[in-house]
Order: C-alpha cells, then structure tokens, then sequence
C-alpha cells in the first residue's frame, strides 16, 4: 500500500540487476544474449498481464493476440512502409489499445470463464486474420527483412546493444508497472479480484477499472510485440498463437501473480529452462512440466511469494509503519434519507418483493424482519444496487436514484454489510478497510489513516496490523462494518449485523449503532434477534412473502396477529 521497497527488496532487485549485466556483459554467448532478449520482451508482455489478471482476476487469454498485434503492426509499417522506431513502436501499443477498448466494453462485463472464451476467440480470429490476408501480413510465410530498430538515426543491431534497448524499456516498463500495482489503480483491480460485488458496494466502477487495466495489458503487450519482432527480424501467425500465450501465463503464474518483479524472474527463468535442460532432448519436455508443478504446488504464490516467505523468515516480518488515526470527513449527509415506494421484485415465479414502501429518515433506526425467505436480503440487494427493481421508485437524498448500479450508490452515500461479512482474501485489515475509501481518497496514507479512526471506533484497532484470514467471524463483521463506517455514508443497511455475536458484543454494536443514528445516518437493519433489535428500532417492518404485513412502532410487533401468523408454527423470535 504506497509503502517503498524494503532494504532487502532493494539489495535483491540490485543485486538481481548486477547479476543479469554481469552475466550480459562478461559471460553470455551470442545466442545467449537473445534468449535473454526474448526474456526480457516476455517480461515486458507480462507486466500488463499482472495488471489485467494479477490483480484485477481477469483472465485475459487476448495478452498474446495482442502482443501478436504489436509484432505485425512493426513488421508491416517497418518492413512495407520503411517507417522507423519512433513510429512504429508507439504505434505498436496504439493499435493493440484501439482494439482492445471496443473488445473490452463488449466482453469484461462476463463471468470470468466466458470473459476467458471471448478474449481467446479474438486471438483466433486474428490468427485467421493472419493467415488470410497476404497482402498485408505475408500470410501464413509472414513478413521477412524487418529492418533493426533505429533509435535517434542508429540502427541497433542485434546482440548486446538491442539486449540492453530491451532491458531498458524492461526496466521503465517494470518501474511503471509497479507504480500501477501499487497506487489505486492496482489495490482497486486487487479489491475486486475475489469479489466484483462487494467491490462495487464500496463505490469501485468494476467495469470501467476491469477496462483500464485491459487497456493497460494491451499496451504493454504491444511494446513486447514490437521489440520481439526487432529481435527475431521476421514476423509470422505464429507470434499470434496460443503458445505464446501460455507462456505469458506460465510466467505470471511462476514467478508470482500481480507481481512486475515476478515478471521478470519468471521469464529470465522460463526462457533459460530449456537452455540449461537441452542435453535431456526429449527428457527436458518431462523435466519442465515437473518443475513447472512443483512450483504450483510448492509455492503457490509464485518464486516472488516463496522469496518473501524466505526473507521474512530470515529477516522478521517488517513491522508496519504505525498510522495515526484521522477523522475522515463527513459529507452534506442528505437530509432526506432514503425514500422508497412500491418496490417490486421477481424471480422467475417467486414474488421476492412486492410492493414494499419503506422510508429512512437521517437519525433513524428502522427495523426490517420476517421469516425465513420473506424476501430481506432481496429488499437490501435493490436498495443497494445490486438488484435491479422490476418496478418501484427508490430516493436517496431527495434524488431520484432507482436501479442506480451499486458503485454509484455507494458514491452518492449508501454503504451496506452482507449476511456473511466479505474481506478481500490475503489483504490485511487496515489494508482493506482503507480499501473501502478508494473510491473517494487517491492517497493511501489518509485512507489508512481514516481507516485505524475506522477500527479503534469499532474497538478493534488491535487487529490494524494483522491479515484478514483466519479472523473470527465476530471480528470480521466488525473490520466489514469498519468498511462501512469509514465511508461517513448517509444511510447504512445492515443485513444481519448481530448473527454469532455474544451478549456482551451485541450490546456495545448497539451503543455503536444508536451514536451512529444521533450523528445523523439513516439506518436500515434486517435482524432476526428480536432482543436486539426491538429496544434499538424506532419502527418495524414485517416482510411475509415480498409484502408488509406490519408497519409501525417496534413496541407493537409482538402483539400483532399478522406477525403472529407469518411466523405460525415458529413463536416470533425472543
Ligand atoms: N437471485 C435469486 N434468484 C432466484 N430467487 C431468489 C434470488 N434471491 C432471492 N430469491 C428468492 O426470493 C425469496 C426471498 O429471498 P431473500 O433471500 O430475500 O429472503 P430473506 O428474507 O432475506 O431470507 P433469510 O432470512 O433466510 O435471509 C426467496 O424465495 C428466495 O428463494
């Protein structure tokens, strides 16, 4: 989270840096400075892949159509027209971008193994593409005489000089990655990695950050292109096949997901496996695929996580920089609430909600109850945008707001808990309540500020510095309701907040939520524990089957027959 490189960081990527000019310099032969060339041109086409799947979990199978793009618009422009590298290479990560926007828009919004499809039929209709039209490509014999890159009238010739253009655009490729990775572009695709929806709650545009970082992979993508062909000096539709894409993959994967550093360790090390195994011959195809498993298996996490583990292990964990709590500030809260009438929602035959008017007025505590499957959650999931009411008009703030999606509600002051409490998996606490303010802080550091006032409010600033695995489900829900809370919303709908929670728990999220009611927020709690919830809720609604059937003073509900009735069988809960 904005933080520097540790020193141990910075010794390795020195040090790692020295090694790979030592060994370019004094050591490789010939061909071995081109395969470590091509490891560099696959490390700058994985940077971009650890942003779009990396972080942001989208498994883009288009990175090697689109470094494909990049290598023909070189070959083409360079060897047809005689355009030169400041032309070309530019051009090389413009067009794969102009395609990917249109693609992207079209198909990022799929579930993940769709989105998967679609990005690998787009390489095949390139390929086709390719193959199909000679005039232009060379067909399937490509484009031979692809002139050396000339950089400021000096053609770089192959070996050390084009080594060293490549590991330098490596190097500010690498460094500008890990600035993505870092800032909000990186911790927002990072937050919606494991779960798209409760990223959109807190106010991320899914969408719009899945399309930047897809357009971001292209870009890096293409300038790999480019310089593999300047490498090489042909190009042909085997640069659009799917080896080059799994490749790009296997490397992610290898040397650790999200990671730039990761990036450049996997290629070095998968360009030079078959180097260093090639008296196997064929054995080395066995030796690979052993070796690719054992590093699934054995480190997870990629040789960057295995790395990490080591040196915390050698050195400590880092202790994390003490953060200072600050106050965030409260937006106007809107001084109408949220007003909502005759909401209707179906799902197939199910009438999950059925004409329900409710109103939340800022300093309020309103009630939502039922039995089992009387259509809560639904009404929570409408309210906050993750539904799309079939009919019926919501207002937040006096603005007319229905079937508003769940980011920008969240942006216009709505903040909501889930039945299960959602944390990013592997993100520390004060990492991801901090999170939650993404969408309105860009600087980490005031929102981790924001983010400790958020957990010692809660009385759980003890567990800023740990990670959200493994955490208790009390505790859990109260780092989600820190997510909420550290937002200042408006209005707040809480599905469940008291589920598993002991006497002693309850009574102070009680005390928590009637201070938050006299601050002004308008909240909406759906709960069955009616000892919680009764001496807390001004007024109570009854939901049996989509529709209200009790609307009024919670004093009133247990003496009401139609509650009474809506829960035959089962006694109205204590
Ligand atoms: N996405 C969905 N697709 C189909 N049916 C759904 C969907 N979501 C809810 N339902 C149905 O709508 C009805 C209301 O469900 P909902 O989860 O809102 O009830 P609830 O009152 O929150 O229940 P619980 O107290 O068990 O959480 C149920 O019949 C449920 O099966």
């Amino acid at each position: 989270m904005g933080e520097r490189h540790s020193p141990a960081e910075t010794v390795a990527l020195i040090a790692g840096a020295l090694a790979l000019l030592a060994y370019a310099l004094a050591f490789a032969s010939p061909y071995g400075l081109r395969v470590l060339t091509v490891a560099g041109v696959y490390a700058l086409a994985t940077f971009g892949f650890q942003i779009v799947f990396g972080l942001g979990g989208a498994l883009s199978l288009a990175q090697g159509a689109f470094f494909g793009v990049g290598a023909y618009v070189t070959g083409i422009l360079g060897s047809r027209y005689g355009l030169g590298f400041e032309a070309t290479f530019p051009l090389s990560m413009l067009v794969p971008l102009l395609l990917a926007l249109p693609v992207g828009l079209a198909v990022l919004r799929l579930e993940s193994h769709y989105f998967a499809l679609a990005t690998l039929g787009i390489a095949q209709v390139l390929h086709l593409l390719a193959v199909n039209l000679p005039e232009l490509t060379g067909g399937s014999n490509g484009l031979a005489g692809v002139p050396a890159a000339v950089l400021f009238g000096w053609a770089v010739p192959r070996g050390l000089p084009m080594a060293g253009l490549v590991w330098g655009l490596v190097a500010l490729g690498g460094l500008i990655g890990w600035r993505l990775a870092r800032g909000r572009l990186g911790r927002s695709l990072a937050m919606l990695r494991d779960d798209p929806l409760a990223a959109a709650t807190l106010g991320l545009d899914v969408g719009r950050l899945r399309l930047v970082g897809f357009g971001i992979s292209a870009l890096f993508a293409g300038a790999a292109g480019a310089l593999a062909v300047h490498t090489q000096r042909v190009v042909s539709p085997e640069v659009l096949e799917f080896p080059v894409m799994v490749s790009i993959l296997t490397i992610a994967i290898v040397g650790g997901r999200g990671r730039m550093a990761g990036a450049v360790l996997g290629a070095v090390l998968l360009l030079h496996l078959p180097e260093w195994f090639r008296f196997l011959e064929r054995g080395y195809l066995v030796v690979y695929g052993v070796a690719l498993l054992a590093t699934v298996v054995l480190a997870p996490d990629g040789l960057t996580g295995l790395l990490d583990r080591i040196a915390a292990r050698l050195f400590g964990r880092r202790p994390r920089a003490s953060v200072e709590a600050k106050e965030p500030p409260r937006p106007q809260n809107s001084p109408d609430g949220l007003a909502v009438d005759d909401l209707r929602k179906s799902f197939g035959g199910v009438r999950a909600v059925d004409g329900v008017s409710l109103e939340l007025r800022p300093g309020s505590i309103t009630g939502l109850i039922g039995p089992n499957g009387s259509g809560k959650s639904t009404v929570i999931n409408l309210l906050s945008g993750l539904e799309r009411p079939d009919a019926g008009r919501v207002r937040l703030g006096g603005r007319e707001v229905t079937g508003l999606r769940a980011d920008r509600l969240a942006r216009a002051g709505l903040a909501r808990s889930f039945q299960a409490a959602v944390l990013p998996n592997g993100a520390g606490v004060l990492e991801a309540v901090a999170a939650a303010r993404l969408a309105i802080d860009p600087d980490a550091r005031t929102a981790e500020a924001h983010a400790r006032w958020a957990l010692d409010r809660l009385g759980v600033g003890d567990l800023a510095g740990q990670g959200c695995d493994g955490l208790p489900a009390a505790l859990r829900r109260r780092v989600e309701l820190a997510r909420s809370l550290v937002r200042r919303p408006a209005v707040l709908l809480l599905d469940e907040p008291a589920a598993g929670l002991t006497d002693g728990e309850k009574a102070e999220l009680a005390a928590l939520l009637r201070e938050l009611a006299q601050e002004g927020v308008a909240i909406l709690l759906v709960e069955h524990d009616m000892g919680f919830l009764l001496p807390l809720a001004g007024r109570v609604l009854c939901l049996d089957r989509g529709r209200v059937i009790y609307d009024g003073p919670a004093g009133g509900v247990r003496r009401d027959s139609a509650v009474a009735a809506a829960y035959l069988g089962r006694a109205v809960p204590a």
